[in-house]
C-alpha cells in the first residue's frame, strides 16, 4: 500500500461503540505510515481514570463537556485518529476534525453493534437518563452521515478489510 496522499494526512473515524473506530485506526495506521491517537486514551490520561469510571462519576452532559475540551486540544498532525461514539455531539469539535482531513463514518447495523457491546460490558457509553443502546443509536445516525466525508461499511468484513476499504476510498 503505498504512502498516504500529504494533502489528507489527518483520517479520523467516527462511529458508534463497537463499530470498530480503535480496532481499525490502528490497522488503517500501519499501513500508512501514519501516527495513531486514540482520543479515549487522551481523555483518560487527562482524567486520570478510565472511561467508565468518568462517566460513572461525573454524568453524561460533564463527560461530553470533558471529551469536547480534549478534542479540541488533540494534535491532530499525520495521524489516524479513533474518536469516542458521542463525539458528534460537538459540532466545533467535527469542524476542526473535517479542516485536519477526511472523516469517515464506520456504519454497522444495531444487531451487529449490539452483540459487540454486550461481549465488553464494561465500555462506557454517554447517554442519556433511561436510553437504550437502540435510542442512542437512532438518534446519532444522521450525526455520523451529517459530518462523514466517507462512509465504510463496518459490519461485513474483518477489521483488516474494514481499514482497506477505507484506504480505497480515500481521496
Ligand atoms: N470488522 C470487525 N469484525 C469483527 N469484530 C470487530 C470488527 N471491528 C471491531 N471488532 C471488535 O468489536 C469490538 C469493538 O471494537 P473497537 O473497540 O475497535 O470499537 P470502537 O468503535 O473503538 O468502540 P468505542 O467507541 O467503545 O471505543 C472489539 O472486540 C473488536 O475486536
Ligand atoms: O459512544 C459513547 O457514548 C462513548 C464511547 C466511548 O468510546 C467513550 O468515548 C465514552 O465512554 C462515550
Ligand atoms: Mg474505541
Amino acid at each position: 500500500m503505498p504512502p498516504i496522499d500529504r494533502s489528507h494526512r489527518t483520517i479520523s473515524l467516527i462511529g458508534m461503540p463497537g463499530a470498530g473506530k480503535s480496532t481499525v485506526g490502528v490497522i488503517l495506521a500501519k499501513r500508512t505510515g501514519l501516527a495513531f491517537t486514540d482520543t479515549d486514551l487522551a481523555i483518560q490520561v487527562r482524567e486520570g481514570e478510565i472511561l467508565q469510571d468518568i462517566v460513572d462519576r461525573v454524568g453524561n452532559p460533564r463527560f461530553r463537556e470533558i471529551e469536547e475540551t480534549v478534542l479540541l486540544e488533540v494534535p491532530l498532525d499525520d495521524a489516524v485518529v479513533s474518536t469516542g461514539g458521542s463525539v458528534i455531539y460537538s459540532d466545533a469539535v467535527m469542524q476542526r476534525l473535517r479542516t485536519a482531513g477526511p472523516v469517515v463514518f464506520l456504519e454497522a447495523d444495531l444487531a451487529t453493534l449490539e452483540e459487540r457491546v454486550a461481549a465488553n460490558p464494561l465500555r462506557g457509553i454517554a447517554r442519556g437518563e433511561g436510553q437504550s443502546y437502540a435510542d442512542v443509536y437512532a438518534e446519532r445516525c444522521p450525526l455520523y452521515q451529517r459530518y462523514a466525508d466517507i462512509t465504510v461499511d463496518a459490519t461485513a468484513g474483518s477489521a483488516d478489510a474494514v481499514a482497506d476499504a477505507i484506504f480505497r476510498a480515500l481521496p
